[in-house]
């Protein structure tokens, strides 16, 4: 019995490539606020941790995965894009600079025993224009998005250099997830 601990529709997409269908789908409620001092690095694998640990809580016996993506340059981390003046400023921020995308993933066990993967990848968007930036706020595509874009979709065409997990990106690496979920017990 498979639990998904996340309302990410990517998620859910991504688990169907490894021909896996979560049982149930709960999403995880946790407070997503970046502590102080706290590294990208950690922030991602507490945040995974947290929500496979909350919903774990509400079905226990039953594997639970969650994961959590965050996109930072340097040590800031970028916020989960929910309106357009916070995309354009992920924009303008991102614009022909390097930065990582990381996705942590947590598994949960039967038994209750937690295993965790932290997928990173870098990526370099071209020096965006004024014009690209308004055209790509307008789409639509960056809400509900780390970072306010969405490497998946027309962002990609933005891309100049990729190096990582496309899946870990869109919120799930699949190399990760499926190491996890067989030594967590699944048959896939
Ligand atoms: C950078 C990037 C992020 N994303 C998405 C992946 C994640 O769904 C989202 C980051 O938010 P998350 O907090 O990781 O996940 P979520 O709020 O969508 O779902 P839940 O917490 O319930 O699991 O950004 C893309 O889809 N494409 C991208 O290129």
């Amino acid at each position: 019995m498979l639990i998904l601990a996340s309302a990410s529709p990517r998620r859910l997409a991504l688990l169907a490539r490894i021909g896996v269908t979560p049982d149930a789908v709960d999403p995880a409620d946790v407070d997503e606020s970046v502590l102080k001092d706290e590294a990208p690095r950690d922030h991602a694998r507490r945040l995974a941790r947290d929500k496979a640990v909350a919903v774990a809580a509400r079905h226990p016996g039953k594997i639970v995965l969650a994961a959590d993506t965050v996109v930072h340059a340097g040590r800031r981390i970028l916020p989960k894009a929910e309106d357009e003046a916070t995309a354009r400023a992920c924009l303008h921020l991102l614009s022909g600079r390097r930065h990582r995308v990381l996705t942590a993933v947590a598994v949960i066990d039967a038994g209750g025993k937690l295993r965790e993967r932290l997928s990173e990848s870098l990526v370099t968007l071209k020096p965006l224009t004024a014009r690209e930036i308004d055209a790509y706020v307008a789409s639509d595509e960056w809400r509900g998005k780390a970072g306010g874009y969405a490497l998946q979709s027309y962002a990609e065409a933005f891309c100049r250099e990729f190096r990582g997990s496309h899946s870990g990106v869109v919120g799930l690496p699949l190399y990760e997830t499926r190491n996890l979920l067989l030594a967590s017990g699944l048959s896939l």
